[in-house]
């Protein structure tokens, strides 16, 4: 089976995903690298200060790449084909974590506030839930924990230990949508 892991950029895919591949042995998926590698883009986005994914292009070629063995890492799930993953992790952040560690990154202001604001409002785990269903969409909050403990946390989801983790378990926008008033 393909598990995909995702979130808002910050939270924390790439070191999750790199450490549940090696401990799985399943192949880790870099979708960042790829699109980049194939020129997978349609242009640039200055507001957002990254590549317009070309998602048609880039789903084609993962329809044929993917061979149920992988662990995926991507914030763009709309081009990751649906019948290939059985698994779809939504890593979340508290957003003034996350913040920080896209301030940490030097990313501009704007781009700040756009990640942040996606991460309050839920976007990439509406998205999740649309294109993959409740079954397979699962949402952890990774704040305060380490790698290790979130790979705990998605081994035992997979071994059918999920209830806790469904979709709707994390409010941010309760907490911060004062947040929201400010931006
Ligand atoms: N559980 C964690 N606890 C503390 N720091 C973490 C944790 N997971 C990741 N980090 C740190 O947060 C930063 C972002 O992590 P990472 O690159 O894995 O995020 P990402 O979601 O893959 O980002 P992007 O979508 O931009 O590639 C890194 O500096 C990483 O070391």
């Amino acid at each position: 089976m393909a598990i995909l892991v995702t979130g808002t950029p910050g939270v924390g895919k790439t070191t999750v995903s790199l450490e549940l591949a090696r401990k799985t042995g399943k192949n880790y998926v870099d979708i960042a690298e790829i699109v980049k590698r194939e020129k997978f883009y349609k242009g640039y986005d200055d507001a957002t200060d990254s590549l317009i994914v070309d998602t048609a292009k880039l789903k084609k070629y993962l329809r044929n790449l993917l061979t149920c063995n992988e662990v995926i890492d991507t914030h763009v799930v709309e081009a990751v084909p649906q019948e290939k993953v059985t698994h779809v992790f939504v890593l979340r952040l508290d957003p003034v974590q996350l913040m920080k560690r896209l301030e940490q990154r030097g990313y501009r202001a704007s781009k700040i506030r756009l990640n942040v604001e996606a991460e309050i409002l839920d976007s990439i785990l509406i998205d999740s839930v649309k294109l993959f269903g409740t079954e397979k969409v699962f949402e952890i909050n990774t704040t305060g924990k380490d790698v290790s403990e979130i790979v705990q946390i998605i081994y035992s989801i997979l071994q059918g230990n999920g209830e806790e983790f469904k979709p709707g378990n994390v409010n941010w926008l309760q907490k911060y949508y004062f947040l929201l008033e400010q931006q």
